[in-house]
């Protein structure tokens, strides 16, 4: 066994050291998301056997259909941030509208979430996760403006990964460090610190069904991944269908991510607020880049809570490449 177990609070704590403003608010929510995802987890583990798989017979207010585990995990996540009592703004992919806390049980910082993402695999036991970003809200009026900010503004960011281990990837803003949760412990293990990303790698990961959908940037993109020019070797593909976990792959391995806009969804289908920003956050603090084609996704001013937005992430060069054609080929 490993003699020198660095706990995930332990590691927070530590990197907070630095910051002479810290309070120790941070660390009690951090707690709180780290025991939704364990809570999620131990569901996830048991979902076949305990009924959990399947519908749940509504819709979200993106038109999704909710799973059983979805709704599970809206709740567990619910619960626990706002029994934190640190948190005054809470957004969920599930919840048409942000919950707003105010009072004794309101805190500092606004969490915005997915709670279970990558559903359609839940009931064949592919990976699945949790995707969150947090900001700091010190107004004293609260409400929806708090979250209504650039992605950039976020304090931390992570996911949680339930896949044959249940890793917890978080960026407090500088670094990127991965967590493992050791089920005979129940706590968060640091198992790899200051994640880099690959600059270029020869992996895509797009849902390639769509192409006849999409514009003629992303066309030309995708196909010289797939037919480089002479030297340099064709890229593989590679979609699961679970955005985290094409997203962990990409951060580990390197390579891009991309869910373009194209016809059936012009303003793409990944949602800004709880999906592109906390990755986008993740991949720039791992040295990576994330674009909308035109502007760095982090930049991006929200309008809507549910807004969704086109996302080309990943390694910085790869990603490069798209922004240079949405240039070029605008001008055509
Ligand atoms: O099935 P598609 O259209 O390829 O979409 C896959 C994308 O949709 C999502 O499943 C959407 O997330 P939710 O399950 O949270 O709605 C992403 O995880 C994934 O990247
Ligand atoms: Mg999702
Ligand atoms: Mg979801």
């Amino acid at each position: 066994m490993n003699s020198d177990l660095v706990t995930l609070a332990r590691h927070s704590i530590a990197l907070q050291k630095e910051n002479p403003e810290a309070s120790g608010d941070f660390t009690l929510l951090m707690a709180s998301i780290q025991l939704g995802c364990k809570f999620v987890a131990s569901n996830v583990r048991k979902a076949g056997l305990a009924n959990l798989t399947g519908l749940a017979g509504c819709k979200n207010i993106t038109g999704d259909d909710q799973k059983k585990l979805d709704l599970i995990a809206d709740d567990v996540f619910v619960n626990s941030l706002k029994s934190s009592g640190k948190v005054s703004v809470l957004v969920s992919e599930e919840r048409e509208e942000a919950i707003i806390i105010e009072g004794e049980q309101s805190g500092n910082y606004a969490v915005v979430f997915d709670p279970l993402d990558g559903s359609s695999n839940i009931d064949c036991g592919v990976s699945i996760g949790t995707i969150f970003g947090i900001y700091r809200s010190d107004r004293p009026s609260y409400s929806n403006k708090d979250v209504l900010r650039p992605g950039r503004e976020m304090v931390a960011a992570g996911y949680a990964l339930y896949g044959s281990s249940t890793q917890l990837v978080v960026s407090y803003g500088k670094g990127v460090h991965c967590y493992t949760l050791d089920p005979s412990l129940g706590e968060f293990i640091l198992t790899q610190e200051n994640i880099v990303i690959p600059e270029r790698a020869t992996i895509y990961s797009v849902n390639e069904g769509n192409s006849s959908l999409w514009d003629k940037q992303t066309c030309a993109f995708v196909l010289s991944r797939k037919s480089p020019l002479k030297g340099r070797k064709p890229y593989s593909l590679r979609y699961i269908g679970s955005m985290v976990a094409d997203i962990h792959r990409t951060l580990l391995y390197g390579g891009v991510f991309l869910y373009p806009r194209d016809s059936k969804n012009p303003a793409g289908k990944l949602r800004l607020l709880y999906e592109c920003f906390p990755m986008a956050f993740l991949i720039e603090a791992a040295g990576g880049r994330a674009t909308d084609g035109k502007d760095n996704i982090l930049d991006i001013i929200p309008t809507s809570i549910h807004q969704r937005s086109p996302i080309c992430i990943g390694s910085r060069l790869d990603v490069s490449e798209l922004a240079t054609l949405y240039m070029e080929m605008d001008q055509i």
